[in-house]
This record gives C-alpha cells, structure tokens and sequence, in this order.
C-alpha cells in the first residue's frame, strides 16, 4: 500500500523562527509560508533531495495540532506522510483491518492539492499516519 515518504512534519510554535532557523543555521531551501484554513495549519516546506520537512504552525482556533504544541511547547515531529496511489482503497482496507481513519473519513485536499487523509497515533505505536494520493 505504502509508497515513499512524502514528507516529515515538525510542529512548531513560531513559524517565523522555524524557518530562519531552518534556512539561516541548516542552509536549507524552504518554500513561501501557506495558510490553510481547513487544516487549521499554516506551512512551510523544507525542500531536501530526497524528501520534505513540513513545518506547522496552528491557524485558528480549532486547529488540530493546538494540544500537541500545549504537551510539547517547544514542537516536536507530529506527522509522517506516506504515499499512495489509491487513498480510497487504501482506507477501505485500512477500515476493513480496524485502523481509525480521522475526520469525516473523506479525503481533504492537502498542502500539494492532492487528496490526504490522517490515520489515529494510537493505532500505529504513537505516530500520526497521514497519506496522500500521488
Ligand atoms: C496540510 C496537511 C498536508 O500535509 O497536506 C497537513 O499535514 S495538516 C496537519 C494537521 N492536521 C492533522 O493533524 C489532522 C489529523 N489530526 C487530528 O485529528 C488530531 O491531531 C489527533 C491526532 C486526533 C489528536 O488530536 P488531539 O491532540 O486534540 O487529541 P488528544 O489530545 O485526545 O490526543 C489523543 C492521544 O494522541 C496523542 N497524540 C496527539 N497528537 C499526536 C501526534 N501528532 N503524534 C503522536 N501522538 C499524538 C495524544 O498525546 C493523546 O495521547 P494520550 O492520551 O496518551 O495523552
Ligand atoms: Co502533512
């Protein structure tokens, strides 16, 4: 089902911060900072030869990653992003196996406007599964 890793997501604080860090002490190429509204998140990508870094900061005041940042006001690596070619299927599967699949269990479009979907932390040894439709 799994096919590369899409990317690897930090959840930060201070955006701003996150990415002078990243781009002033790493020397990394980070993309412009995008709001996205639906995903309570605002991102920047960490632009790597063979993957990315996803760098969150909460949007709004539902914002999914706001009690992950209150455990761990610092930040810390949130999610990990999984390919696949067929998210549909793949969540049935996932479903039929007894995974929790998040939300509404219908695909959102993501961060590259392909459709995603997150998987429960608990399910799979305390990391967040998301996937994305390539
Ligand atoms: C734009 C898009 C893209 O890339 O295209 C994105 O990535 S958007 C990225 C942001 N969007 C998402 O994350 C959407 C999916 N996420 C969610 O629905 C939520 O964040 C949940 C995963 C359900 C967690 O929500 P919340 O922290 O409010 O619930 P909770 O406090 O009840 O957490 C339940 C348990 O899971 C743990 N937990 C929470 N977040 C976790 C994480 N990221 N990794 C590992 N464990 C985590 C908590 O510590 C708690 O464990 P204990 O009970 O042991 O204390
Ligand atoms: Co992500």
């Amino acid at each position: 089902m799994l096919g590369r890793v899409n990317h690897i997501a930090i959840a930060v604080p201070d955006l701003k911060a996150a990415v002078a860090s990243y781009r002033d002490r790493l020397g990394a190429r980070v993309s412009p900072a995008e709001s996205l509204p639906e995903h309570g998140v605002t991102v920047v990508f960490v632009e790597l030869p063979n993957t990315k870094v996803e760098l969150l900061e909460p949007l709004g005041e539902t914002s999914p990653i706001a009690a992950f940042l209150q455990k761990n006001p610092a930040g810390g690596m949130h999610h990990i992003c999984y390919e696949v070619a067929d998210i549909l299927q793949a969540r049935d599967q996932l479903l039929a196996a007894g995974a929790r699949v998040l939300g509404t269990g219908e695909p959102k479009i993501g961060a590259h406007g392909k459709p995603v979907l997150f998987l429960h932390p608990k399910d799979f040894f305390g990391t967040l599964i998301e996937l994305e439709q390539v």
